[in-house]
């Protein structure tokens, strides 16, 4: 079984390299299918969860060229639109296919819907959106298999909660479609804004309102191949950020965008943290002490549930009693009785998490089960003195690129074991 042994209590501090994002490589990746002609795009990070999304694609036909954080895509040649069911492509990343399939071929049969296990995560909202759009859609033995015979035709769709992967899937869907598609109360996450720069680039029609809640596609009849660099990873920015105030250490992120990161900035400011913000790099300090706070996740520009984990662990080192408010998925508290294990005081209730903070942490053996949370018991064993264990790395692994060897060129004492 494989696991990371962590020597904690060190100081950690350094620099780190951002990586591209994950959640802006898949729909941008997808996005490559609508296209004939080889798209380069650059700045993929180097996770597990891509390189399963790129041997999805060349299971199904698609031409793919894997460089070194960068690949080409060529969809021109006939490849199938189809996912099938198997464990290795059971990840989140490949909703998006769903769109890029229908847009291109009129028909898509999509199963293996995974990803993190932090909720029930239904697609209702990619189905009425499409369905409204002139697809029809079927369940066949556990397979979601889609059609519009008659090609699609844009309608005004207004969705029930701003979906990240439903705005994607109507996006790009609608990229070909007959006439206007409106999207009202769509997702504005930065990753989808990076989605609809690409598609712009490569001669997609598209118009975003000023908040960038109401998105219109007017189809158009082609698009170009184009070479293009994903956004940086922002879950990962404020992972490192976080990490500072862990270990009571100096983190400076590189090549990310401060402006993505704004209310993870200001938690960490409320906390106690001294932040400097420059271009593309942001400075996270330990000042000596840590002040409680209250946390709601919420869609973006709201704080992120993807750093929901990890700011809930840092918190338990505050100093007094802070609420963290999971209101985007309902499973994703799931480290909460690890941390407890490590000596931090935590009560849930509903979607709330009532911390009230503690000197320091204990180590321990703890079990990653999904990425963010998996990642923060990363995080809270390189806090605690002495000798810690984090079971099941994979789950880490989904999502962080290097993970072990940035930790490392900062100072952290972790090593990845097999027994
Ligand atoms: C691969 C990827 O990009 N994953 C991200 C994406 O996931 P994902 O696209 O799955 O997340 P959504 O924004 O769609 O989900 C948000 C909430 O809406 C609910 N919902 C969603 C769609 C739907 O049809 N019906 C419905 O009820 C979900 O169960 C969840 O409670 O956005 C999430 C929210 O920022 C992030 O945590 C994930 O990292
Ligand atoms: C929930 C996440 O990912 P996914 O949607 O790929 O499961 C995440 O990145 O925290």
């Amino acid at each position: 079984m494989e696991y990371l042994e962590v020597n904690g209590g060190k100081v950690l501090k350094g620099e780190v390299e951002i990586s591209g994002s994950k959640n802006a490589a898949f729909p941008v990746l997808s996005a490559c299918l609508l296209i004939e002609g080889k798209c380069h795009i650059n700045n993929i990070p180097n996770i597990l969860d891509v390189k399963k999304f790129l041997f999805q694609l060349k299971k199904i036909g698609v031409n793919v060229l894997e460089g070194d954080h960068e690949v080409e895509i060529d969809a021109t040649s006939s490849y199938k639109p189809e996912i099938p069911p198997e464990e290795t492509e059971n990840i989140r990343g490949t909703q998006t296919l769903l769109g890029a399939f229908i847009a291109k071929h009129r028909k898509a049969s999509i199963a293996g819907l995974g990803g993190c296990n932090i909720g029930k995560r239904p697609i209702d909202q990619h189905i009425k959106g499409l369905e409204s759009l002139g697809v029809e859609f079927n369940w066949d033995k556990g397979i979601l298999k889609a059609n519009s015979p008659k090609g699609l035709k844009g309608n005004k769709i207004f969705l029930d909660m701003p979906s990240v992967g439903a705005t994607e899937n109507i996006i790009l869907a609608s990229v070909f479609a007959e006439g206007d598609t409106i999207i009202e109360n769509a997702a504005r996450e930065p990753e989808i804004r990076d989605l609809i720069n690409f598609l712009k680039l490569a001669g997609a029609n598209i118009e975003v309102n000023g908040t960038g809640s109401t998105i219109i596609v007017h189809g158009v009849k082609k698009l170009r191949p184009i070479e293009y660099s994903i956004i940086p990873d922002r879950i990962e920015s404020a992972t490192y950020l976080i990490l500072s105030g862990l270990t009571k250490g100096k983190i400076k992120v590189k090549k990310t965008i401060p402006e993505h990161l704004e209310a993870v900035i200001m938690k960490l400011k409320e906390i106690g943290l001294d932040i400097s913000v420059k271009e593309n790099e942001i400075v996270a300090k330990y000042t000596g002490k840590m002040s409680p706070t209250t946390v709601k996740t919420l869609p973006y520009p709201g704080f992120p549930t993807d750093a929901q984990s990890q700011i809930l662990t840092l918190l338990t080192l505050a100093d007094g009693a802070s609420v963290v408010t999971e209101t985007v998925f309902e499973n994703r508290f799931r480290i909460v009785d690890d941390l407890i294990k490590m000596g931090a005081n935590i009560k849930v209730e509903g979607i709330s998490a009532f911390i009230t903070g503690v000197k320091e942490l204990k180590p321990s053996v703890v079990v990653a089960k999904d990425l963010r949370g998996g990642m923060s018991l990363l995080l809270a064993t390189l806090s605690a003195k002495g000798i810690s264990k984090v079971l099941d790395p994979i789950h880490i692994d989904r999502g962080y690129e290097n993970y072990i060897e940035k930790i490392q060129r900062l100072g952290g004492d972790v090593e990845r074991k097999n027994s």
